[in-house]
């Protein structure tokens, strides 16, 4: 039963792979009519030793309820066939999430941990609607005000997106949305309540809305054309820096031998050629690339977004703002927590610069060879533009030192061939994308 309702959830990030649930677990419950039941269930993938615990909430009714068909789970108790109740989806139940913004209020007296920070009032009116946009977890939107994401795939221990927000809000940063509470059960973090950012439009859709635009006036250089995004990417660049240096300042810096980072690099290198062989022609010159990281003796490390990217970015009227530190959802948590070179989220900025011309052009079909030549080089202009701007801004008046460069290129190499696998995994069309990538930052 849960194994059929997982299978086709967005946030399952077993799909496609044989999986059943070896465990389930009750952490809490809270509110009446519904009740909110909050599930723990042990994914177990077959003949591999892999498991994972994804975070179900239900809202459990004695009566079917028609409007929530679509979220229906199953009976409850989960082993009842006939004679239970009715568990849905809370995420898109309005009645249920309304018990989780009241709990906010007047935690209630439950296995399941309702934590607020001071500082804001929250609107207990707000009806909850769930988010309808692509994303790995389950939020809500309540009114204008607030937005609780409930985390899907869990692990016992810090959430980084928790932590990180915490810090950056106590610290007073205008980089991110204001953390306003979280929810925790044991040693989990289930879930956290944020600032709506009302005003807000995603970086990546901007960013092609800007592509779309230089490819309308083939005529026009990139700074000649309306939907210039170049001083935009050099604010992105100042707002990294200021989350860099307040997570600096906060979390503190330590130090890790280049050699370590370059030996990670080339392990993942390798595993990724086993996926992408067509990435083994540029294996040797990447591998230069490591070496001159790897000659680096001490290399400054600190707290960082980890999985930054243009789909990460929020441009509001007061300035854009960097979303989900939770990390690349793929690494164990363990890894995602260790500090690492804030140039891993450079990088990841610089590699979506890249992606954007080449995701506008996909999605506009053209035969003719001279329209094809012109757009690709107002794509390889556009990249190059945005990268330089956004960079120049990191960096300020220091500019980049040699011991930058050679972090930065390691760390670019590093994205793009991450990229390759996740595109042959998950978007197969879009794999020439970071290949070219490779190529380009491998070649002499
Ligand atoms: N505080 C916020 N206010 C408004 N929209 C937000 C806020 N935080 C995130 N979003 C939107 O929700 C999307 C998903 O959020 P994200 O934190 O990336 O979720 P996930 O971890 O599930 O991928 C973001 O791409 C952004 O468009
Ligand atoms: O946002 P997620 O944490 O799920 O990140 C994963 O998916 C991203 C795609 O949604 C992927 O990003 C890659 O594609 C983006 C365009 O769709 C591009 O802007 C990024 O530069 C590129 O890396 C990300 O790598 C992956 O971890």
């Amino acid at each position: 039963m849960i194994e059929s309702f997982l299978a086709q959830r967005r946030w399952f990030g077993g799909k496609g792979r044989t999986f059943s649930v070896t465990g389930t677990r009750e952490l809490g419950r809270f509110g009446a009519a519904p009740e909110v039941v909050v599930l723990l269930v042990e994914v177990s993938y077959d003949g591999t030793g892999d498991r994972e615990l994804y975070q179900l909430p239900l809202a459990v009714y004695d009566e079917p309820q028609e409007r929530l068909d679509h979220a229906l789970v199953g009976r409850w108790p989960i082993d009842a066939v006939e004679d239970g109740a009715f568990a849905y989806d809370a995420v898109h139940d309005r009645a249920a999430t309304a018990h989780y913004l009241q709990a906010f209020a007047t935690p209630p007296a439950s296995g399941i941990r309702f934590v607020r920070l001071p500082g804001h009032d929250l609107d207990l009116t707000a009806h909850g609607t769930p988010f309808s946009g692509e994303q790995s977890n389950s939020s809500v939107l309540f009114g204008e005000d607030s937005v609780l994401k409930l985390f899907r795939k869990v692990t016992p221990g810090e959430n980084p997106d928790i932590t990180t927000h915490q810090v950056l809000t106590e610290a007073g940063s205008t980089h991110v949305a204001q953390l306003y509470g979280w929810v925790e059960a044991d040693d989990l973090h289930l879930g956290m309540l944020q600032q709506f950012l009302r005003t807000a439009s995603d970086g990546w859709d901007i960013a092609l809305a800007s592509v779309r635009d230089l490819f309308a006036e083939a005529d026009l250089h990139a700074e000649e054309v309306g939907g210039d995004f170049a001083s935009e990417a050099a604010r992105l660049g100042l707002a990294l820096a200021e989350v860099h240096e307040q997570l600096r300042a906060s979390f503190g810096v330590g130090t890790v031998t280049g050699a370590s980072l370059a030996d990670a690099m080339s392990g993942r290198l390798t595993a990724a050629v086993a996926v992408v062989p067509e990435l083994g022609q540029y294996a040797e010159r990447a591998a230069a690339r490591f070496d001159a990281l790897a000659s680096l003796e001490s290399v400054p490390v600190q707290r960082i977004h980890g999985d930054l990217h243009l789909g990460q970015t929020l441009r509001t009227v007061l300035g854009w703002k960097l979303v989900d530190f939770e990390g690349e959802p793929a690494k164990p948590l363990a890894e995602r927590l260790l500090p690492d070179s804030p140039w891993r989220d450079v990088a990841g900025m610089l590699r979506s610069f890249d992606y954007a011309p080449f995701a506008v052009a996909e999605a506009m079909p053209e035969d003719d060879p001279d329209v094809l030549h012109q757009r690709s080089v107002r794509a390889d202009e556009w990249a190059r533009r945005n990268r330089k701007a956004f960079l120049a801004s990191y960096c300020g008046e220091a500019g980049l030192s040699d011991t930058d460069r050679t972090l930065l290129t390691a760390y670019v190499i590093d994205k793009a061939v991450y990229e390759c696998v996740y595109e042959a995994r998950n978007r197969p069309t879009w794999l020439p994308i970071p290949l070219a990538g490779v190529a380009r930052l491998t070649a002499d």
